[in-house]
Formats: structure tokens, C-alpha cells, sequence
């Protein structure tokens, strides 16, 4: 007897928005709203497959150009169906040639591939067919049945300082709900901060976003985390804001308190950030991770020759699902760590995240997330959730998760609010420091 494969019947494309702290990076500071684009296939059984990727309107034009390239395939063509959309090469029209080397969030968008939106809802109804688990159906299937990820910590502006409507008071139950929302500046501020989030979601692993204040401000708040987390995995990553030499001064200095760098330094002197980053390693002896400068394939190959990097965050939506698990099995035969990298996301990504990590080999590093900052916008009933440090994988087929047609709809309505739909942190940073502007080797306050 023969099965019917299902074919596409539908493709929808969701730009949608959620809202945000004022966080701040490098870059500037988050604005009240992120945006993101999510895909919705429906297969000729009536099942659903969903997938999410970073917001901007060429995010959304690329992804609604693929449209007859999917609808009228049969869910088994998936490797097809992407193969088609990167011979039609959106990346090649758009792509400034920069990558991440200098992190100004406004250039994610090319380093993005809009089709691990659709990848994801393929393999998503790929599974449902199969009824597996997405991770037991990608690169050399499950490989664990939970995975860790970090506590992302940020630096938070003070929203008062503006007239933008950031939200506040949302989420009064706990500490954490309280303080996401607000200003945090100091090293105390930042402990409190792991507290909360520690408090309700577990973290074992901590990550402070940095390139925000001087270095060793930076430093001392590390130093006092590991104090009170004495076992806890600690990360420190300024995104390239600090020359070689502070780089090197700042580890000898307080080295202990971390477990790894993230993106110390960057380009500098006519050098490239991966030989900078390799002179680092080289001085330091530090475990370096890395989601700027080893952005594809090629970039990875000097980086490798420089040995610039011991851990890759391959997010999949910068490599693409099968992408980020290639880079995961590399990395395990040579010894390297694998980890992803992170955005302002919905549940639709954190699920992605789970699935795709709980598939990579090896001893990888815990994952990146900016969810407990958007916990409560769920757009899946069903959405995974982080305890004690961790998400474990649900029994559920796909990606384990269904989208509520209610909650994506609200989503997309606020989207339809906003006047601009392309990220630029400068524009609400420019109400703490007026005129400001990105520069790649000056902390965000240091002005
Ligand atoms: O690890 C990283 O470099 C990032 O996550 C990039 C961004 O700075 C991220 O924090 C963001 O989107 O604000
Ligand atoms: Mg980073």
C-alpha cells in the first residue's frame, strides 16, 4: 500500500511584532517593538507547519517571492524546494558584503537567509507526517532529550527617558517580571537581574551582553556574578567594542570570573576581527566564541586557519537548520563547541532552537535565548517552556507546537501599527544621548 505524501496547499507569510525592554547593546538600545516574519504552510492532510525568522520589510518580500516555489510541492521535495530558492539568491541583490564584523544591529538583515523560515515550517510538517520529534528527523537526529539554555542578561535603559510607549507593569508576579522592565546600570542591578531570571527559570549558564558601559565596569559585574554563582558557566560579550590590547588587559585581570569571551575585540589596525580575535587567543589563552566573525562558510575557513574561534554560534537562521547541524558535526570531530546565537524571538524560534540543539553532536555549549524577555507573547498554545536551566523535548511530532491562529493575528495587527519595520537602535538611543550614533569600538554610554 502505498501512503499519499501531502502536498502544499498554502503558503502565508506573517509580519509580526511583540513588544520589548529598553535593552541595550552595542548597537544602541532596543526599541519598544521587535519585529519578526512568521510562515505558515498548510499541507493537503490540513496540517500546519510554522516557522519564524528576523522582521524588516526585505525579509517579508523575499519570503513571499518564494511562494510558488513551495505551494503545489509535496512536503517530502523539502531539500528541493530550498535548493530552488537559494539558486533564486535574494542574499546576491541585498547583501552589503559586510557580515557582522562590525556588529551594527541595522546589517542582521543580510546575514539572515529568510528561508530557514520556510525550512523550519517544512520540517515541522515533515514530522507531523512522520510523527517524530523535528530532532529525530535532522542532520544525525536526536542526540539528547533536554537542552541547556543561558540566561541572557542585559543592561537596561531607563524607558522614562523617552516618550515611547515601552512596556511596563505587565508581569508584576515575580521578580523577574518586575525586573526586565527596569533600568539596570549597575553591578548590583545586573546580579538582581540573574537572581530573577535564576529564580524562575533555573540558569546554570549566564551570558551579560556587554558594549554597553567601559570594560571594566563590565568586568566587575562578571567578577560579582561568578561570586554569586560560583558554578554557574559565565559569558561576558561586548561585541567587539574592545581593542586588542583591553581585550587582553581586561583577562588578565579578571579572567577567572569567565568561562568563555564572546566577540571581545574586532577589527583594528588594518587587521580583520578573526586575526585580531586569533592574537587574543593567542595572548590569552581564553576560550573565544564567536557570532560575527565566522557568519557563513567561507568566513569560517580563515577563522579556522587563524584558529580565531573554539566556539561557533551557528544560529539557524543565519546557516539554516541543516547548516547549523553540518556546522555542529564539523566542529565536534575537531574538537570545537558548538552553540547558537540569538534575537528577539517568539516561542516559534525558542522551539527551533530546542530542536535543533537537542539534534547537534557533541558537547555544545548552552543556547543563547532573548526569550525571557518576551515571555507572556507566546503565539503557540502549546509553547516549551525553560526549567531548571533547560528545555526538554516534547513527545509532540514537528516541532511540538501549534500555532494559535488568534494570537498570530494580534501579532500582525500590532505590526500593521508600526511605522517603520526595519531594526535601528539608534533611534531610541538617541533620546538618552542625543545625536548618537554606532560606533563599533565605543561602548554604547561611553560618550
Ligand atoms: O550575541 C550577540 O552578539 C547578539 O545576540 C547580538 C545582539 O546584540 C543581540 O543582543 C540583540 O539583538 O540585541
Ligand atoms: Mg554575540
Amino acid at each position: 500500500m502505498t501512503v499519499a505524501v501531502p502536498k502544499i496547499t498554502d503558503m502565508k507569510v506573517y509580519p509580526v511584532a511583540g513588544y520589548d525592554s529598553m535593552l541595550l547593546t552595542l548597537s544602541g538600545a532596543h526599541y519598544p517593538y521587535f519585529t519578526r516574519n512568521i510562515v505558515v504552510l498548510t499541507d493537503d492532510s490540513g496540517q500546519m507547519g510554522i516557522g519564524e525568522i528576523h522582521g524588516g520589510d526585505s525579509i517579508t518580500k523575499s519570503l513571499e517571492s518564494y511562494r510558488p516555489l513551495v505551494i503545489g510541492q509535496k512536503i517530502s521535495a523539502y531539500r528541493q524546494i530550498l535548493n530552488d530558492i537559494r539558486q533564486k539568491g535574494w542574499r546576491e541583490k541585498n547583501d552589503s558584503g559586510q557580515g557582522l564584523q562590525q556588529l551594527n544591529l541595522a546589517n542582521l538583515k543580510y546575514v539572515v537567509h529568510a528561508e530557514a523560515a520556510i525550512e523550519c515550517a517544512l520540517l515541522d510538517l515533515y514530522g507531523k507526517f512522520v510523527d517524530l520529534p523535528m530532532c529525530d528527523i535532522i542532520g544525525d537526529g536526536r542526540q539528547r532529550d533536554a537542552v541547556e539554555m543561558l540566561g541572557y542578561l542585559f543592561y537596561i535603559a531607563d524607558y522614562h527617558k523617552t516618550d515611547l510607549p515601552y512596556i511596563h507593569d505587565d508581569d508584576n508576579d515575580d521578580a523577574w517580571g518586575k525586573v526586565r522592565r527596569q533600568e539596570t546600570l549597575t553591578v548590583d542591578g545586573i546580579v538582581k537581574q540573574a537572581e530573577a531570571a535564576q529564580a524562575r527559570y533555573g540558569f546554570k549558564s549566564f551570558k551579560l551582553k556587554g558594549g554597553v558601559l567601559s570594560g571594566d565596569e563590565e568586568m566587575q559585574a562578571v567578577v560579582a556574578l561568578h561570586k554569586r554563582f560560583p558554578d554557574a558557566r559565565i559569558n561576558l560579550d561586548p561585541n567587539g567594542a574592545w581593542s586588542l590590547q583591553e581585550a587582553i588587559d581586561l583577562t588578565k585581570k579578571y579572567g577567572t570570573a569567565l568561562t568563555y569571551l564572546e566577540d571581545p575585540c574586532g577589527p583594528e589596525a588594518g587587521f580583520s576581527g578573526r586575526e585580531i580575535m586569533s592574537f587574543y587567543k593567542n595572548a590569552t589563552n581564553m576560550p573565544v566564541a564567536t557570532n560575527m566573525i565566522a557568519t557563513d562558510w567561507k568566513q569560517f575557513y580563515p577563522s579556522l586557519m587563524m584558529k580565531s574561534v573554539d566556539i561557533v554560534l551557528a544560529d539557524p537562521h543565519f546557516w539554516g537548520i541543516n547548516g547549523s547541524l553540518r556546522m555542529a558535526s564539523v566542529l565536534n570531530d575537531w574538537g570545537l563547541t558548538w552553540g547558537s546565537h540569538s534575537n528577539n524571538h517568539f516561542d516559534i524560534t525558542l522551539a527551533l532552537y530546542a530542536q535543533v540543539s537537542a539534534a547537534a553532536p557533541g558537547n555544545i555549549t548552552a543556547i543563547d535565548t532573548h526569550f525571557i524577555w518576551q515571555d507572556d507573547q507566546q503565539l503557540c498554545d502549546d509553547a516549551l517552556n525553560i526549567r531548571n536551566g533547560e528545555i526538554k523535548i516534547p513527545k509532540r511530532p514537528g516541532l511540538g507546537i501549534n500555532i494559535n491562529l488568534e494570537k498570530l493575528a494580534a501579532a500582525n495587527q500590532l505590526y500593521t501599527t508600526l511605522k517603520r519595520h526595519d531594526r535601528d537602535d539608534s533611534r531610541a538611543m538617541q533620546y538618552l544621548i542625543p545625536g548618537w550614533q554606532f560606533d563599533p569600538k565605543q561602548p554604547t554610554l561611553v560618550r
